[in-house]
């Protein structure tokens, strides 16, 4: 059985070598869908009887592992330096420096990458992270699916 758990937050951005728009400072409501596979849990005396895992346990590993961190976060790639220089003058700026651009696809991996460990068989149901999709724009995403 497949559960998926939306999440939202809002973060900045640029694409420095952009041919286009994206090269500029600018912002999303990224929309972050986390997707688990498992067995439904049989246990009447479990809260989780009858799922694959509580949507709000789901929520909550995204939203601390992952969501906190990134939400009102600017998120810049190490090697933008004129960026990175500017965000660390500002004063207690929340900024969340990566090793690689900060584009959908990047940013799924990543949050893949982080997730996937923390579902892994949280109740002993074979629980596994199947996928992360990261929506960038409502028209615009990315997907990590599991590979093992
Ligand atoms: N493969 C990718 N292409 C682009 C990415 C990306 O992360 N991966 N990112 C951008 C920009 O950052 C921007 O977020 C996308 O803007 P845009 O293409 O304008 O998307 P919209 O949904 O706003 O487009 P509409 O034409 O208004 O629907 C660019 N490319
Ligand atoms: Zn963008």
């Amino acid at each position: 059985m497949q559960i998926t758990r939306r999440l939202e937050f809002d973060a900045g951005h640029r694409i420095s070598a952009h041919q286009s728009q994206c090269r500029h400072l600018h912002g999303h409501r990224y929309v972050l869908e986390v997707t688990l596979s498992g067995d439904v849990i049989h246990d009447a005396c479990s809260s989780s009887d009858g799922m694959v895992m509580d949507f709000g346990a789901v929520k909550e590993i995204a939203r601390i592992h992952l969501v906190d961190k990134w939400d009102h976060a600017f998120l810049v790639c190490a090697g933008d330096t004129p960026i990175v220089d500017f965000l660390a003058a500002l004063p207690d700026h929340k900024t969340v420096i990566l090793d690689r651009v900060p584009t959908a696809e990047n940013l799924a991996r990543i949050a893949f990458d982080i997730l996937e460990p923390l579902y892994r068989d949280v109740y002993g149901n074979h629980l596994r992270l199947e996928r992360i999709r990261l929506y960038e724009t409502p028209n615009c995403w990315a997907d990590v699916l599991r590979e093992i």
